[in-house]
């Protein structure tokens, strides 16, 4: 696949007033998302959860794609329909989680790195085999008094720029997911200088290992104080950071940098990347790649009754994704 391709598929993720939907959380994490409104963690009900969030009506008007996980990938509706036939008739993109996830880095205590790299050239060409037109890894940077140490920064970036070559020699645009997380009281000073020193670490390394950056996309936290600091921050001084902290280290030739949601709740997602774009234009279109934020309120409702609440949980779906796609043209005027 050629440099044009990748780059086609990169500007369609991030296409005017679309984002991403994140549903790779790996069995474990699902666990804890099901737990927490008393679902049984069967196969089945995976299934079934991930069925609903794909086949929500109107889903593509404000989705471009979405991010599954190994099993999601194998995956098929009721009716028999492979989830991926379901997204490409609907024109969602296909993506895939191929990270195995963070483990702590010897010697390096309270920092993690994450894992994945050996046997991921035979997986990707699975995954692109399967559909799958880009993936996803995600490097997780804890901030307490001693972390990050500059070692975990750098064994992250340089497994995040190893996964993004081997993606792009695949055929898969790679979206590279530094996570930068809340927990903690640090301040906001703080959040922006590990996000700083994280992105230069991230670029470096993706120059070191000749990614193309046309051909990439950016999947980033912003710039926001830990969740246990006493100083909190305002929309506008979240969104102000993030920008800032954004222009002064992402190359304009990214095609495209979209946000996780790390915990917020789903006002707070919004408000945020509302108000970023409103501080627009900025040299790459600044989208969402939401897990929590697209999810937890139609998770709660399905829950509470899978039959009666599915149509009212696919419902919410589309709300979270039209909030969220008028978020991304600085157009979302609140609730
Ligand atoms: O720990 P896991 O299973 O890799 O999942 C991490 C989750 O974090 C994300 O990267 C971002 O999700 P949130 O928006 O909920 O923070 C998702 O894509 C992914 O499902």
């Amino acid at each position: 696949m050629s440099i044009e391709d990748l780059e086609s598929i990169a500007l369609a993720m991030v296409a005017p007033g679309k984002g991403i939907i994140a549903i790779d959380e790996s069995t474990k994490t699902i666990a804890k998302r099901f737990e927490a409104v008393g679902i049984e963690n069967s196969e089945e009900n995976r299934r079934a959860y991930r069925e609903l969030l794909l086949t929500t009506p109107g889903l593509n008007e404000h989705i471009s794609g979405a991010i599954l996980y190994d099993e999601t990938i194998r995956q098929k509706t009721r009716d028999g329909v492979p989830f991926t036939e379901v997204m490409k008739k609907a024109g969602i993109i296909p993506g895939i989680k191929v990270d195995k996830g963070p483990v702590p880095l010897a010697g390096f205590p309270g920092d993690v790195v994450t894992e994945g790299l050996d046997g991921l050239r035979p997986r990707l060409e699975e995954y692109a085999r399967l559909g799958a037109q880009f993936a996803k890894w995600r490097a997780v940077i804890n901030i307490t008094e001693d972390n990050p140490s500059s070692t975990a920064i750098e064994a992250n970036c340089h497994a995040l720029a190893r996964y993004a070559a081997l993606c792009q020699e695949a055929g898969l645009v790679p979206m590279v997911e530094p996570e930068v997380i809340m927990d903690g009281d640090h301040t906001i000073e703080v959040s922006y200088e590990v996000h700083e020193a994280v992105l230069r670490s991230l670029f470096n390394a993706l120059y070191e290992q000749n990614v193309m950056l046309e051909g990439t996309i950016l999947k980033s936290s912003m710039v926001i104080p830990g969740k246990a600091c006493d100083e909190q921050a305002s929309v506008e001084e979240v969104a102000e950071a993030t920008v800032r902290v954004l222009k002064t280290c992402v190359p304009a030739s990214l095609p495209g940098i979209v946000f996780l949601s790390g915990g917020q709740t789903d006002e707070q997602s919004t408000s945020h990347l509302n108000a970023m774009n409103r501080m627009g234009p900025h040299p790459w279109p600044l989208s969402f790649s939401y897990g929590r934020a697209m999810q937890q309120a139609a998770l709660k409702l399905w829950s509470k009754d899978m039959k009666a609440n599915y149509a009212d949980a696919q419902k919410t779906v589309h709300a979270r994704a039209k909030d969220n796609g008028l978020a991304a043209l600085g157009q979302w005027n609140g609730k």
